[in-house]
């Protein structure tokens, strides 16, 4: 009992009575959590009923992988685009640095060019920092380019330290420690990619290893970042749910067992099994700060957490966008798909063509009344995204001259009226369809083109 004492938890402001030693507990042969995760199974939510307490920063914040996660799984970008998303982004996350920081390949001149030209403008955001092999070579690489942070994969499930890095614990926290503090003596400051932790030993490795790195963080007065990556996107949020797919509980154990400040708590989701955003915001309402985004969720296998939902995420939980320019998403979307070639599934939240389309015709007689019924918010003022109506045989003049004025960006004196008469012949060929036998919602491109012809034959543009 020497090492436990009753003490008032700061977070809870609860009487704990509390181990102060996790000590590393190097098994001979791995954990791999079979009671949760039978490969030949669908992997199983366990429940233990442990209740953690919300506990949201002051402060939260969104990182950026577009170019790193993001550029992992797909073709790589060029310069010229990656300096262009990096505009994009600072100008997305605002002047309070809502978007607070971006990672780097420094694998190939190409790589670093895109770094020194994104340092070149000076942003204060999203800051520079890389991502690299753990060497020697390369910190002094990072801190000649002038970069202040790097992250450094630490995987930390026995899946990895056994069978991958075919290292015993003990070996893999000694080297993983050796290659941080190496990092340190550089004077670069470290982000530790706790690579898989969903499927890791919470109090048996991930909590004695962070009290070491917190160790040293005293040691060299330099913040060490923990990044908690849900690797294979087995994280849950559900409240009483077991560690280690408890994404509460996680955060949880870094903050109240192993000391780790909030500020120095990111989450990395994936989702795998659809809940990189909720994994996400649950790691905000439980203390982690800062929440690791991809663009579109472009990312390994079914992708990361998309950047854009998590601005989305922010001003609901915040409620206040505080200065993040949302329109600038919309304005990322049309570069994705015009420049950089990229297909945006079209029932994408946010960014996809139909987000805000309504389809059936009772809904769109719904928004031609008010278009708060059947609209998320308005998406014109945020994303520059007025909402839509699609065209069947019960949208009637009304629902045409309401798509025509939306889809066209009509206002004032080009509005164009249900009574006109580009209304009332586009009307005609729409009946007629409906009359010889069509049974589905015309698509944009059918309504564009009976639009233009019907445009032509009353020689006028839109
Ligand atoms: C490679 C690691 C750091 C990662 O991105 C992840 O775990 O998802």
């Amino acid at each position: 009992m020497e090492n436990r004492k009753v003490f008032l938890n700061e977070h809870t402001n609860l009487l704990e009575l509390e181990e102060h030693m996790y000590p590393l507990v190097d098994v001979d042969t791995p954990n791999v959590f079979r009671n949760l995760f039978r490969y030949d199974e669908i992997p199983k939510i366990a429940f233990n009923d442990r209740i953690v307490p919300h506990h949201m920063p002051d402060e939260i914040w969104i990182t950026d992988t577009t170019f790193r996660d993001g550029q992992q799984s797909r073709a790589p970008y060029t310069s010229e685009q990656i300096v262009t998303i990096y505009d994009y982004l600072h100008r997305l996350g605002g002047p309070n640095g809502k978007i607070r920081q971006s990672e780097f390949f420094l694998y190939s001149k190409k790589d670093r060019d895109a770094v020194y030209r994104c340092l070149e403008k000076g942003y204060e955001f999203p800051e520079v920092t890389s991502w690299i092999r753990a060497s020697r070579k390369d910190f002094k690489l990072v801190k000649e380019i002038g970069l202040k942070e790097t992250g450094i994969l630490v995987s930390c499930s026995d899946y990895h330290i056994f069978y991958k890095l075919k290292m015993t614990r003990r070996q893999a926290m000694e080297h993983y420690l050796s290659v941080v503090r190496e990092c340190m003596e550089t004077g670069v400051r470290p982000r530790c990619h706790l690579e898989d932790i969903t499927r890791s030993d919470i109090y048996g490795f991930v909590i004695p290893f962070c009290v070491e790195l917190m160790k040293l963080m005293e040691e060299y007065k330099m913040p060490v970042k923990i990044r908690v990556c849900d690797t294979m996107g087995y994280g849950v949020n559900y409240p009483g749910a077991v560690i280690p797919r408890s994404i509460p509980g996680i955060i949880y154990g870094l903050m109240v067992h192993a000391g780790v400040p909030s500020e120095l708590i990111e989450f990395h989701g994936h989702n795998d099994f659809y809940k990189a955003v909720n994994n996400s915001s649950t790691a905000w309402l439980y203390g982690a700060s800062g929440v690791n985004c991809s663009l579109f969720g472009i990312g390994e296998r079914t992708g990361n957490t998309p950047l854009e939902a998590m601005v989305f995420e922010y001003a609901q939980l915040r409620g206040t966008l505080d200065g993040m320019d949302t329109t600038v998403i919309t304005e990322l979307a049309e570069y994705y798909e015009k420049e950089i070639g990229y297909k945006i599934p079209p029932r994408t939240p946010f960014v996809g063509k139909n987000f805000n389309v309504t389809r059936a015709g009772i809904h769109a007689d719904g928004m031609l009344k008010n278009e708060e019924i059947y609209n998320i918010f308005d998406t014109d003022k945020f994303l520059n995204r007025p909402a839509l109506v699609s065209i069947s045989n019960t949208s009637g003049a009304a629902g045409i001259a309401y798509w025509i004025n939306a889809y066209y960006k009509l206002s004032g004196d080009r509005e164009v009226d249900k009574n006109s008469e580009l209304v009332k012949r586009v009307k005609a060929v729409v009946d007629k369809e409906y009359e010889d036998g069509r049974v589905t919602v015309l698509t944009d491109e059918e309504l564009i083109a009976k639009i233009d012809s019907v445009c032509k034959e009353l020689h006028m543009t839109l």
